[in-house]
């Protein structure tokens, strides 16, 4: 693409692609000197240069410009190369009806509903934690909403390969950064708002601005809001909303709202009410959480024209979403269920959903740990909730990155008053033991890591089996 098609009054030059990283600069790419969190990107131009930088996009005042390269100075670095993404790969996301899914917890899950049904309408794309979707292609994610660059890049092949919808999962990091500046939503979906990511964002003021970006900024004045009515967040929401705002839930009157909710350890059906008709619903989806998932995604779908019909038959046999609730049967006479809980509200309602599938005289037995170098505050909640939910729990690892295991669980700890507890620094050992000592009708609850298939240790990210291919294998080796 010529340089002039990015910026007026640039010179008519052809540049082979965008770079914010000096390290991965390659011949005739244009280099953009983000400031971050660590370095500022100005100082390593001049190993852009090297690496064959033909471009410098910057703020601040260069002293010793090299000759042959071009500078381009600007305001504000992120939001030229957002604006330059977007023009270089095509516009993608304008091709595309977008779904941006932000909140707390929940994106995943709903973006991978509104993935599935949608496919059965028209092709559709997923980007988010879990992976990097479309048509054949399954990629694996570094981030939840990757940079700009590599954003569109993906936005424009999802395009290309005939993608009609992409559902995109924009956490509040990617928010803050702007890494979705270059996109207008048609569909913007609250999920919820609680304790999060406060090493990042600080406060949680802070991080509902993030959340608030989407819903002020990036859904199109057309298109819709579709925001939980049930979230203390509602209202804040709706009045900062540039589009229509519907809503969903189930506790207040809503636009979508589930009625007579009926549930068991596999199955649950409720009513939906739409418009004062009340619709029968039954899905393979169980916990009342993600009976909101479910809703939010229904309204997404159904305000973006897919019919009730198609949704609401899609629903009784949607596709497990990986390591979301996910029961592992291998014929054993107790439950196991593998869940990404990793947030103090995720935890509880785990707990909750754990509590109801188990007999007064059976045990709830939970296996967790922390993140390390994220979030501190959150470990002695966790403790805390399983004093208050659990009969049994085993500390483990979860990714400690640098930190000591033993030390996350003994802060995890401090939350446990009365619960019987033991620490097992392998995850895999301490899978194997709640399995080996489960009794009939006892619940195993594997918390934290989902369908992760590393660990983050000190040395970086290592291979890990997956909890549910452990869990799976314990039950095979040790109960059988
Ligand atoms: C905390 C955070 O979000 N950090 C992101 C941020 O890094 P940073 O600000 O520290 O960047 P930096 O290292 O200071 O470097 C500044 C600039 O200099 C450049 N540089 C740096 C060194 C060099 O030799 N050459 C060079 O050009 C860098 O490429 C960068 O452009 O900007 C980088 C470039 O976009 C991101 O890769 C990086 O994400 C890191 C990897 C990360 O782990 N982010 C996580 C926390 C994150 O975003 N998570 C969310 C939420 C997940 C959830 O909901 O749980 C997600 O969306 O995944
Ligand atoms: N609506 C919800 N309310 C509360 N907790 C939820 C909800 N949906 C999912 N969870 C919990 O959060 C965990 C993560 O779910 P999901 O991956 O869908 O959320 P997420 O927002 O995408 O999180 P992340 O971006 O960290 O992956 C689930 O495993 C479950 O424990």
């Amino acid at each position: 693409m010529r340089l002039s098609k990015l910026f007026k009054n640039a010179p008519t030059v052809n540049v082979s692609g965008l770079c914010f990283d000096s390290r991965k600069v390659k011949p005739d790419n244009v280099y953009f000197c983000l400031p971050g969190l660590t370095f500022d990107g100005h100082d390593f131009i001049d190993d852009a240069i090297k690496n064959g930088a033909i471009c410098i996009v910057h703020s601040r005042e260069i002293e010793k410009k090299q000759n042959g390269v071009i500078y381009i100075k600007v305001s504000d670095v992120n939001a030229a190369m957002n604006q330059c993404a977007r023009l270089f790969y095509g516009r993608p996301s304008d091709k595309m009806t977008m779904f941006g899914i932000t909140g707390t917890n929940g994106k995943s899950t709903i973006a991978n509903i509104i993935r599935s049904i949608m496919n059965e309408v028209e092709p559709c794309g997923y980007i988010g934690t879990i992976a990097i979707e479309y048509g054949d292609v399954k990629l694996m994610p570094d981030l939840t909403t990757p940079d700009a660059l590599f954003l569109q890049s993906k936005l424009a092949d999802m395009v290309n390969a005939g993608m009609k919808a992409c559902a995109l999962e924009v956490s509040s990091h990617g928010l803050s950064q702007g890494r979705v500046d270059g996109i207008n939503f048609n569909v913007a979906v609250f999920t919820n708002f609680t304790y999060d990511h406060l090493d990042f964002h600080g406060t949680l003021e802070n991080y509902f601005d993030a959340k608030c970006i989407l819903f002020k900024d990036r859904v199109r004045s057309d298109g819709v809001s579709i925001l939980n009515i049930d979230d203390k967040k509602f209202e804040a929401l709706k009045s900062i909303s540039k589009a229509p705002v519907i809503s969903y839930g189930i506790d207040h009157e809503a636009d979508y709202r589930a009625i007579n909710i009926q549930m068991d350890s596999n199955s649950t059906h409720f009513d939906l009410v739409y418009q004062g008709k009340a619709y029968s619903v039954m899905t393979n989806l169980v916990a009342t959480y993600n009976i909101y998932n479910l809703l939010a995604a229904i309204a997404a779908l159904h305000e973006s024209g897919v019919s009730m019909d198609t949704i609401l038959s899609a629903c009784s046999h949607l596709p497990q979403v990986e390591g979301r609730l996910e029961q592992i049967k291998e014929g054993q006479s107790f439950n196991v269920i593998v869940d990404f809980a990793h947030t103090p509200d995720g935890m509880e309602k785990m707990m909750q959903f754990g509590r109801m599938i188990t007999p007064d005289n059976s045990d709830l037995i939970a296996v967790f740990g922390s993140a390390g170098k994220r979030d501190v505050a959150k470990r002695k909640v966790f403790g805390e909730l399983a004093d208050i939910y659990c009969d049994y729990v085993i500390l483990t690892e979860d990714d400690p990155r640098d930190e000591d295991p033993k030390e996350i669980a003994d802060m995890i700890k401090e939350g446990i008053k009365n619960t019987a507890n033991i620490y097992i620094e392998d995850r895999y050992e301490a899978i194997r033991q709640a399995i080996e000592n489960a009794k009939e009708n006892d619940t195993i609850l594997l918390l934290g890591k989902g369908d992760e298939a590393f660990i983050y240790r000190e040395e970086g990210r290592a291979p890990w089996i997956g909890d549910d291919k452990a869990a799976r294998e314990c039950i095979q080796k040790y109960r059988k």
